[in-house]
């Protein structure tokens, strides 16, 4: 059986501009989704092309499998109630005759408002807020009202799709969650919904699926979970995100943080950390556009956590578990890939032992080992001295300590501004290490 709502290799032209190209997906009756994208990637024209509003260059729209520019267009109006941008805001008419409009569709000829059509009208300015404002002309409000007003003109046309073109832009955090969850209760009256939004938090909040689109073309699509991570999102908005878990809905929410440029610091590391030790100094790397992988750490463990949140390459452990022989080697492999080792001050126990084991084999292959004065306290020893008894052979054959991040950071930037110093330590790093000793 087809979908409630679905397009065929869908495209449209501005002139010569493609705005969107091939576009195929279905949704069930009861979706609700959010469109979501950069500017300009076709998310309008889309919403306007599923309206009847446009006429495609190539392919089609179909509603319950019917073509749906051959539906009557008094059945596409009675079906399909849209909120979009492009209102005409400096009308003169009471709030109340707006929302009325709403019930244009459901009329006949020369037919006059009943009482079920008030009562209607009623409901949808008590639902979107504005009953205070029905006799006020609607010119004379602001963005926010405007916007409200124009959501209960389409509430109030008892559609089955509602598309709503940013319905929440003008709106103050109150009424974007306010309409939102009135979205939300009317979806599960059965109303089928799609909803542009340039807030991925809504749409992760609210909607139970996403349309990625990009560049005219869909980039992902698929229920919440599957589609909004910080790799898809990332990529598609060029922003690096940070991934939480809402601790009352489960769902997904997400931090932007910065934009994201491809690691622009010449240099690679791999840190070794566990418990936290490695938050720091990953923040320090990062934004220094250092690419850094992590490991191994174990499953939530908060380095772990932390690195995954950042989207890093992480070698990772089953929980409480001693590090495994292929984790081992899979760690070495990346760690191989990189210009330096990195050890933070981490607590030492025979789980991550291990940890250190790699770090003298990978030394023994050639990598630098860079480490803080703070790893050979014997406090951090929680192995019979076995952590210390490594970490020294690791300062003997040449690994640098640092006394603090800041001044590992230095190194590096020195290290690339003069690249015979990769094999050489420079003082300060000397003198560390000899202060260590
Ligand atoms: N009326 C128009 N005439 C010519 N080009 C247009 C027109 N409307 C949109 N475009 C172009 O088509 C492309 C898609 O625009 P559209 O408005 O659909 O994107 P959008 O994803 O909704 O953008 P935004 O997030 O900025 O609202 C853009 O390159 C835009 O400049």
């Amino acid at each position: 059986m087809g979908k409630y709502l679905e397009t065929r290799d869908l495209s449209f032209y501005y002139g010569s501009l493609p705005a969107v190209r091939r576009v195929n997906f279905g949704i069930e009756r009861g979706a609700f989704v959010g469109v979501l994208g950069p500017n300009g990637s076709g998310k309008s024209t889309l919403l306007s092309l599923l309206a009847g509003l446009l006429e495609p260059a190539q392919g089609k729209v179909y509603l319950e499998e019917k073509d749906l520019l051959k539906l009557p267009r008094k059945t596409r109006a009675k079906k399909i109630g849209m909120v979009f941008q492009n209102f005409p805001d400096q009308l003169e008419l009471p709030c109340h005759e707006i929302v009325m409009m709403g019930r244009f569709p459901h009329w006949r000829r020369w037919q006059k408002e009943s009482l079920r059509d008030y009562q209607v009208v009623n409901r949808a300015m008590q639902q979107t807020a504005t009953l205070h404002l029905a006799e006020q002309p609607f010119a004379q409000l602001s963005g926010g009202e405007k916007q409200r007003v124009m959501i209960a003109r389409a509430l109030a046309q008892e559609p089955e799709l509602l598309l709503l073109d940013e319905p929440t832009s003008h709106l103050d955090i109150l009424y974007q969650i306010e309409i939102m969850s009135i979205l939300a209760q009317l979806r599960e009256q059965g109303i089928t919904i799609l909803c542009v939004l340039h807030d991925p938090n809504l749409a992760a909040q609210f909607c139970n699926q996403a349309l990625l689109m990009k560049e005219g073309k869909i980039f992902a699509f698929g229920k919440i979970e599957e589609v909004m991570k910080i790799s898809v999102l990332s990529e598609l908005f060029g922003v690096e995100f940070l991934e939480e878990t809402h601790p009352y809905t489960l769902r997904p929410f997400f931090i932007p943080l910065s934009i994201s440029t491809p690691y622009k610091h010449p240099l690679k590391v791999h840190l070794i950390c566990g418990g936290g030790s490695g938050k720091p100094l990953l923040r320090l790397l990062l934004q220094k556009g250092i690419e850094v992988s992590v490991g191994v750490v174990n499953q939530l463990d908060a380095d772990e956590e932390a690195a995954r949140k950042l989207n890093l390459e992480v070698v990772t452990e089953k929980p409480f578990s001693s590090i495994q022989k292929e984790n081992l080697e899979k760690a070495e492999r990346i760690a191989m890939q990189k210009d330096y080792v990195i050890i933070a001050p981490t607590f030492w126990g025979e789980g991550n032992l291990a940890n250190l084991e790699i770090a003298l084999s990978l030394q023994e292959k050639g990598k630098k080992v860079l480490l803080f004065e703070k790893c050979l306290d014997s406090k951090f020893d929680f192995t019979g001295g076995k952590a210390r008894q490594y970490l020294e052979a690791l300062c003997k054959r040449g690994a640098l300590v640092f006394k603090s991040p800041t001044s590992l950071l230095d190194y590096l930037d020195e290290d690339v501004a003069t690249p015979k110093r990769t094999t050489m330590p420079s003082e300060s790093a000397q003198s560390a290490e000899s202060e260590a000793k």
